[in-house]
């Protein structure tokens, strides 16, 4: 088997490797390690796995930005294609200070298995810019936003690569994004990214299609379990883990705790959700919530729940701190939370882990189902995208169900082996030119 390291080695601008024990070199590292175990598993030529553990192709570039005080600062974006053998690549931009060219790696590698998985045609795309979006004015971020979609133009396009909202961007991320590409083509291309406003041909759904996805991956996995009082704590309170903690409220879940960067808070009698989010869109954050309790982001992680839904950034759940872990079962709505040592914790415990590949899948499918109407000019209602979105999830959680159950494999194995099997597949059928 081939080791899998040197061959996927980024390197940033300046031709440095990234300091090891970045996050994003750790992010990287569990991709390439999951990779290699489903490789293993599959009995994948050394060839084939070096190519699918190698970006197809990485983009670093510069992107200077007039701040409001006159001064100019420059800050580095990333947009990796990690593979495009089933069909152009997608996957999200993420405005982080922490951004790097190998976190952007793992995630673009993470989204091709994801989009195999759900059996959706798109390869796997990631991108970012390393900034803090809280720094900056709107009409920075605006400039920050266009100069790098200016510079990464070549890579995008309905029919290249289509990228969609992460940590740190929304719709009106996106919406500058479509208007940059469309004012440089001369004419509006709606299908240059998904999770646009409606106005610009978004889809209806897609706003919470993560969540959604979250909350029928968790029902899935909790099978004949009445999910009413089932206790659930939510790291990350943003556009994945907000949403999901309504959806899992309305499916009679108690949600007892959540967390955000500023701060974790708790009711054991259950929080009341909308008003949490309320209080978040006037003061910025839960942290001073008045109807709670307030706790360590550490413990929230150890709080005795039913359910742990991790949906702020990768890497959270360790060997240490999956050992704190109380809760039955783990539902990742973040990309990467947990590292391959707290996979084993956590497994040793009999925690049952629905990966991130399969568990937040629900974004990438509505953006897929935006793409799609965009394409043919045509809107689809609420309706109809729900009931596409909930068959491709439940499809794709009876298959790795069903092959974990057949052969001993966690969850993400499964899903793994499931993802990397279609996509080696795409790749011994299509041959290698020349
Ligand atoms: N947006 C999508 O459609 C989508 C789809 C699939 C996966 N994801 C993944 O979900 C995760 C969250 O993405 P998002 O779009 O919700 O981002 P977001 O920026 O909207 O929200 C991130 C949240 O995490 C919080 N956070 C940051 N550091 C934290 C910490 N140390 N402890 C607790 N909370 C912390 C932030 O305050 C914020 O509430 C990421 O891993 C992303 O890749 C997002």
């Amino acid at each position: 088997m081939v080791p899998p390291t040197a061959s996927a080695t980024t390197t940033t601008s300046t031709g440095a490797v990234p300091a090891a024990g970045s996050a994003g070199r750790q992010a990287l590292d569990t991709a390439l390690f999951q990779l290699g175990q489903a490789a293993e598993h599959l009995g994948l030529d050394d060839g084939l796995h070096r190519m699918l553990a190698t970006p197809r192709r990485s983009l670093t570039v510069s992107v200077p930005v007039r701040r409001e005080d006159g001064r100019m600062d420059v800050v580095q974006g990333y947009r990796v294609q990690h593979n495009v053998s089933r069909g152009p690549a997608k996957g999200g931009i993420r405005f982080h200070p922490d951004t790097d060219l190998s976190e952007v790696t793992a995630l673009a590698m993470w989204m091709t298995w994801k989009c195999a998985l759900v059996g959706i045609p798109y390869g796997g795309a990631n991108g970012g810019v390393g900034v803090d979006p809280a720094t900056l004015t709107t009409r920075e971020l605006e400039r920050v936003t266009r100069r790098y979609v200016n510079e990464i133009l070549p890579l995008i396009g309905p029919d290249q690569d289509i990228p969609a909202p992460d940590v740190g961007t929304d719709e009106q991320t996106m919406a500058w994004i479509m208007d940059t590409y469309s004012v440089n083509a001369g004419y509006s291309v709606p299908g240059v990214v998904t999770g646009k406003p409606t106005i610009l041909g978004g889809s209806l759904g897609r706003a919470g299609a993560t969540a959604r996805g979250v909350q029928i991956a968790t029902m899935a996995a909790l099978g004949d379990r009445d999910p009413a009082g089932v206790t659930v704590a939510v790291q990350g309170f943003g556009k994945v883990g907000a949403p999901a903690a309504r959806y899992l409220a309305d499916a009679r879940c108690r949600v007892v705790a959540v967390s955000d960067a500023t701060g974790a808070i708790t009711d054991r009698a259950g929080l009341d959700v909308a008003a949490v989010r309320a209080h978040v869109a006037e003061a910025g954050g839960v942290a001073g919530y008045p109807r709670a309790d307030a706790l360590s982001h550490a413990d929230l992680l150890g709080l005795d729940v039913g359910v742990l839904v991790p949906a702020a950034l990768e890497g959270v759940l360790t060997a240490e701190t999956a050992q704190k872990v109380r809760a039955r079962l783990v539902v990742e709505g973040a990309n990467g939370p947990t590292t391959p040592a707290a996979d084993d914790v956590l497994a040793d415990a009999g925690v049952t882990v629905v990966p991130d590949i399969l568990a937040n899948a629900g974004g990438v499918i509505v953006s897929y189902l935006e793409w799609v109407q965009n394409m043919q000019a045509y809107t689809w209602s609420a309706g109809e995208v729900e009931v596409k979105l909930r068959d491709l999830m439940e499809q794709a959680y009876a298959e790795v169900g069903a092959l974990a159950a057949d052969e001993g494999l966690t969850l993400r194995r499964a899903a793994h082996a499931i993802g990397v099997s279609r996509v080696a597949e795409a790749h011994r059928l299509r041959g290698l030119y020349p």
